[in-house]
């Protein structure tokens, strides 16, 4: 059921992620830095031994803001940090559906989810998908998503996402870079209240072409593209990538299209790796997570940093309460 402005806001589910990586650690710390009310859907003994209280709960209705509330989810063993068990990552992809079903049936506000390790769920369960973004839009019914990164100073969308580099021009289409562009200016209304949202697009080439001496994409296609939605999208561009992301320049734009995953990656978590937040525009749920991955390197040594996870968490809580 859906919230309202009358009737207090259900939490959100966090999926637990890979438990072979940090997600269970930011979890488990982000409870004690952020007010939000959430549950994660896990495995219980994942949680354990991160100096954080925590209660197996039964239903999402009882997760509580002091302490870390689980939802058992099956995730079967022990987490070994940097090594991902085969046999836990059907579990892990299905605590990812559950979640979805939680807030479409307004169970949850929304989800939240945990770093998850593509190549772990594709040798452990066959996982077809590249990432959540995709898995999710196939969950929410083939949904046109944007994949935008978001921090105070900078939000950014790659108009493809997790493709090889050598497939980015032909993937790349007027039809495609056009739903990109509408879905980012709706998210920018709905979920981050800008009213008139400026939208920079850049190009794909070095210097945006240039003129088309470095490349034709911008002359034969995307400059028409841009210009045509201009009215509608308060779209601008194509700019040269390399000199749209400095503080100045930044200060003209709400967000950032890009062409490819790196070129949109890059700036925002030099700028702020540590506050970014992944959010899927165009789904018919809310869904955040944060910047970083599974980091193995560091997973069971306690140096993870949870400020992302909080970030995405109380992200997806502000909008929670802006969607009533
Ligand atoms: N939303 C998701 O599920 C995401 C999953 N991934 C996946 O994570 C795996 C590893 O990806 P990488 O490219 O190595 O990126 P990564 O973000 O896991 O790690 C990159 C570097 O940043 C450090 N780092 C990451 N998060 C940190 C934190 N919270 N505190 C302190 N240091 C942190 C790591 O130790 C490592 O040195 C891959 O399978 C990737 O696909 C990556 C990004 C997002
Ligand atoms: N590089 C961003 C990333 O891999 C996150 O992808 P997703 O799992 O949120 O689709």
């Amino acid at each position: 059921m859906p919230s309202s402005p009358d009737r207090p806001r259900a939490p959100l589910a966090v999926t637990c992620g890979e438990p072979a990586g940090i997600g269970p650690e930011v979890v488990a710390r982000a409870r004690a830095r952020t007010s939000a009310p959430f549950f994660v859907l896990g495995n219980p003994d994942h949680f354990a031994g991160f100096g954080i209280e925590t209660r197996t709960i039964d239903a999402p209705a009882d997760a509580r803001s002091d302490i870390l509330c689980i939802l058992p989810h099956d995730v079967p063993g022990a987490a070994i940090p940097g090594q991902p068990v085969g046999a836990q990552a059907a579990g892990v992809i299905s605590a990812i559906a559950r979640a979805v079903d939680l807030a479409t049936t307004g169970a949850a506000s929304g989800i939240v989810t945990a770093p998850i390790n593509k190549k772990a769920l594709k040798d452990g369960a066959g996982f077809p998908h590249p990432g959540h973004t995709e898995y999710l839009a196939a969950l929410g019914g083939d949904a046109d998503v944007v994949m935008m990164l978001a921090c105070p100073e900078l939000r950014v969308v790659p108009a493809t996402i997790h493709i090889p580099l050598s497939q980015v021009p032909a993937t790349l289409t007027p039809a495609t870079l056009e739903t990109v562009l509408r879905v980012t200016h709706a998210g920018l209304i709905r979920d981050f209240g800008i009213a008139r949202p400026r939208i920079a697009v850049a190009g794909l080439n070095p210097h945006a072409g240039e003129g088309g001496t470095m490349g034709r994409e911008e002359v034969d296609w995307i400059a028409d593209l841009v210009i045509r939605l201009a009215p509608d999208l308060g779209c601008f561009g194509p700019l040269p990538a390399d000199t749209m992301f400095h503080a100045a320049a930044r200060a003209g734009y709400d967000a950032a299209v890009c062409m490819y995953h790196d070129q949109a990656l890059i700036p925002i978590k030099t700028i702020d790796f540590a506050g970014g937040v992944n959010v899927t525009l165009g789904l018919p749920f809310i869904r955040t997570s944060p910047d970083h991955g599974t980091a193995f390197d560091i997973a069971g040594r306690g140096l993870a940093d949870p400020t992302s996870m909080v970030a995405a968490i109380e992200m997806a809580w502000d909008m929670a309460g802006r969607r009533g």
